[in-house]
């Protein structure tokens, strides 16, 4: 598989640099440089397939015979070893597709887990030390620490916005310790993003310090993705495979991003609906076609509070190569005050959600038109946002284990404000 850099063309990379590269030249994220496409016959075989088997073929779609089929398949086993993401039936043409069932309850287990598969694979040749330097709102995060917890080789550091992930969500990753460090950051996840990206741009770092990122920069993040796409569409029953939109809730934009692609590999979706919270850049942007990221504000949806999506450019992309028209995405903001009231409808209709998965679920409402069927994602179990659904909903949510173990755990992490040379120092110091 070749990839190019999206703001440098020139630069050109196969699907192993990319992964242990992370971010090519002048921070240019990767993407491919061929869309594969299945054939629309093909289509149902690839849908019968179970979950493991189908995702392997997905993925060597992308990436060739630059990991042999076999040894790929054992990467997705390994990667995705939990139980599958599930549709939950809300009414008649309206779904919750639940990709919150692995071991850090969000989305983002699929990803991380495959980065860490797939990067321990490749440094097999040639057991190089790597630095994962992560950013996150507080879901990538203890993803990540999970996927390459005591792996060897792998140092993995992460930053977060002090006080403004959920106390649940910081008890999940930085409580871990051995090759898992944490950094909280006096400010938002848009300055731990770019803290991320300023280390990226060191030579000194990226030469010495095998640097690397497991944040969606990482395309093996998007690409694991794009699985479970197909698999949204495998549990529906056939007829309402037709006129199928999803309603994403977006922070960094890679979960849309990977929709997309599923799209253009020939998934029959007919639209998506990129939802945000009042970090609304790119609403206003499909509104007014002005980029104008606003100062991050604070809000439930915590791990969405992002003005400054990077995989925006990506979603571009797509659309440019395909030749699809912009305006095919549905989009909107949500407050806080709708999420809360949204969170309450879903309750009255006998499912207990949480804020983002709440965002998707008002928009989608609101969007979906007589004769389609809609599906939003539910990104991240409840429970990790306990304080604000047990609040809005006035009862008591109980544990999950993933948590419950380490809800007594003591945090582990350094206060640090968004200064580069301050991390530049940790990350030398080590
Ligand atoms: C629970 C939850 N929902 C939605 C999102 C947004 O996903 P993306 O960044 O892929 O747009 C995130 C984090 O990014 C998240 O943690
Ligand atoms: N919401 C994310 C933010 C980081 O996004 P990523 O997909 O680029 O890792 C989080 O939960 O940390």
């Amino acid at each position: 598989m070749k990839l190019y850099n999206l703001k440098d063309t020139t630069e050109i990379v196969t699907f192993s640099q990319a992964v242990q590269l992370g971010l090519g030249n002048n921070q240019g994220l990767f993407f491919p440089k061929k869309l594969p496409i299945i054939k629309s016959s093909d289509l149902e075989k690839i849908l019968d397939m179970d979950f493991i088997y189908r995702s392997t073929f997905v993925l060597s779609m992308f990436i060739g015979n630059e990991i042999p089929f076999d040894e790929l398949e054992k990467i997705v086993r390994r990667s995705f070893s939990f139980s599958s993401p599930k549709i939950r039936t809300l009414n008649q043409n309206v779904s919750c597709f639940e990709l919150f069932h692995g071991p850090t309850l969000a989305f983002k287990d699929f990803g991380a887990r495959f980065m860490a598969q797939t990067l321990s694979y490749l440094n097999k040749k040639n057991s190089k030390r790597v630095t994962v330097l992560t950013a996150t709102s507080g879901d990538t995060g203890a993803a990540v620490a999970h996927a390459f917890y005591l792996m060897d080789n792998v140092k993995v550091v992460i930053l977060y916005p002090k006080g403004k992930i959920s106390a649940l969500q910081e008890k999940l990753f930085c409580t871990l310790g051995n090759n898992i460090q944490t950094i909280s950051i006096n400010g938002s996840f848009d300055d731990c993003q770019d803290l991320v990206k300023k280390a990226f741009n060191d030579k000194y770092l990226r030469k010495n310090y095998g640097l690397n990122s497991a944040n969606s920069i990482n395309i093996s993040r998007i690409l694991a993705q794009v699985c479970y796409y197909f698999e949204a569409f495998s549990q529906l029953p056939k007829k309402n495979r037709q006129k199928l939109i999803i309603s994403v809730p977006c922070g960094n934009f890679g979960n849309l991003t990977a929709g997309l692609l599923a799209k253009s590999l020939g998934l029959p979706i007919k639209s998506f609906i990129a939802a945000t919270n009042a970090n609304d850049t790119v609403p206003r942007f499909l509104l007014n076609k002005k980029w104008k990221p606003k100062k991050t504000v604070s809000t439930i949806s915590n791990a969405m509070d992002i003005s400054q999506p990077n995989n925006w450019p990506r979603v571009e992309e797509i659309f440019r190569r395909k030749k699809w028209s912009m305006t095919s995405l549905g989009f909107g903001s949500v407050s806080d005050i709708e999420t809360k009231k949204n969170i309450k409808e879903l309750y009255s209709l006998n499912y207990t959600s949480e804020p983002h998965a709440a965002i998707a679920y008002k928009l989608l409402k609101e969007k979906i038109r007589d004769h389609e069927y809609g599906i939003f994602l539910g990104t991240a179990h409840p429970a990790k946002f306990k304080t604000v659904v047990d609040e809005v909903l006035n009862i008591s949510l109980s544990l999950p284990k993933e948590l419950a173990s380490r809800e007594k755990s003591i945090l582990l992490s350094k206060n640090i404000n968004p200064d580069f040379i301050l991390l530049k120092n940790i990350l030398l110091n080590q």
